[in-house]
């Protein structure tokens, strides 16, 4: 059988090339875009014999587009546009064009690729970027299936919940195939087949199979958002509800759910560097999502991740006998000194890339030490 030819647009670092060799399809990738330098140089690091057009899409021609006569289409987008926290410019923000323009070239190929699959924020499907794909799909007779999908679906421990889109030519529909609903697990995970779960078209309304965080918590709050407002209720201590406690109590006793002791690497001397600093521990500890190492929960990893502090994903408790409730009950009428003192019994560590890399599924032989280049 002849290799299926893959065209990855916003190729990345290579997450849709390492999910396409782990679905074990004889698949290759005959060209890799993306604009982004450090990206390019980690794709190229681990897939070097892939064509990687370091170009932006829309300055490739249809002809050349023809030329490469591609079976698939894996896109992701930038998320920018569509994230719930920031201003959902949508088809009118400009990183929304190359996106636009994609959609325009698709029905004018010589041949339409036989399948799609896109990757998006949660805030994609009530986007009009969202309609004029779909719309897009239908003209060119596509067959197609959306879902939110977080990798706690998976049973890994963090909350990153992400819109897809696979889509295919063929005539026969998807053996799962459920018209109109955004499918928010895998179809295999339903017991009795029956896709009750279902997250409406309409903007905002959540499934209840999500966890409470997937629904309340925005993934993407980036290191500059002010919009991330605090939980309701009497805090007990840092912060803390009794909802919120009890959410994170839940999560933890998840079984399905692995333990993120299962991702970490094995502590040693160059783990120094991962450390908070003093500064850090006292400006922002109330703010800190805390996890141990036997907790089965994140939060989703942002791009300011190790530089700010705030809502840019979780931190690890490398002492785990240490109480955080003993730690942060009262701190505030301490001194400064004895506050830190305290604070850092509990030994915090940023995750290291490598966890990071782990948490987001990339097996071990995906190589991401080039990130770790200052
Ligand atoms: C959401 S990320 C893609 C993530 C990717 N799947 C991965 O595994 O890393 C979007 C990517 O699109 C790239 N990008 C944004 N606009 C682009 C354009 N007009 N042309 C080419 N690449 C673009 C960015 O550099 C970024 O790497």
């Amino acid at each position: 059988m002849a290799a299926l030819r893959v065209l990855e647009l916003y190729s990345g670092i290579g997450g849709m090339h390492q999910a396409l060799r782990e679905s074990c399809r004889h698949a290759e990738v005959v060209a890799a875009v993306d604009v982004n330098t450090l990206a390019n140089a980690v794709y190229k690091h681990n897939f070097p014999s892939t064509p990687l057009w370091a170009k932006t899409i829309e300055g490739i021609t249809l002809k050349e587009f023809d030329r490469l006569s591609f079976d698939m289409i894996l896109l992701s987008p930038p998320c920018q546009p569509f994230t719930r926290t920031g201003l959902q410019g949508d088809v009118s923000d400009p990183r929304s064009k190359s996106f636009l323009y994609i959609l325009d070239i698709l029905p004018r190929l010589q041949k339409l690729p036989k399948y799609l699959l896109l990757e998006n924020v949660k805030g994609f499907e009530s986007s009009s970027a969202r309609n004029e794909l779909l719309q897009t799909l239908a003209t060119c007779g596509f067959k197609y299936q959306e879902f939110l999908l977080s990798p706690t679906c998976l049973g890994i421990p963090n909350s990153r919940l992400r819109y897809f889109l696979i889509a295919k030519l063929q005539q026969e529909p998807f053996s799962f195939q459920a018209p109109g609903q955004i499918l928010t697990r895998f179809p295999d995970q339903d017991p009795e087949g029956v896709l009750k779960e279902k997250v409406a078209d309409k903007v905002g309304e959540t499934s209840s199979s999500l966890s409470t965080e997937e629904n309340n918590l925005d993934p993407n709050i980036g290191p500059d958002s002010s919009s991330k407002s605090l939980p309701k209720g009497p805090f007990l201590f840092k912060l803390e509800t009794v909802e919120e406690m009890e959410r994170k109590h839940n999560q933890d006793n998840d079984s399905s759910i692995q333990m993120l002791k299962d991702f970490l690497e094995e502590e040693n001397e160059e783990m120094s560097q991962y450390f908070l600093p003093p500064k850090s521990l006292l400006r922002y500890a109330l703010l800190l999502d805390i996890v141990k190492p036997t907790c089965r929960r994140s939060t989703c990893f942002t791009k300011g991740y190790g530089h700010y502090v705030e809502g840019t994903g979780s931190v690890l408790q490398t002492a785990v006998d240490v109480q955080l409730e003993s730690v942060f009950k009262h701190i505030d009428e301490l001194p400064e000194e004895e506050k830190l003192i305290k604070l850092s019994t509990l030994k915090l560590r940023y995750f290291t890339p490598r966890e990071i890399a782990n948490l987001h599924g990339f097996p071990l032989e995906f190589d991401c030490s080039v990130l770790m280049v200052d």
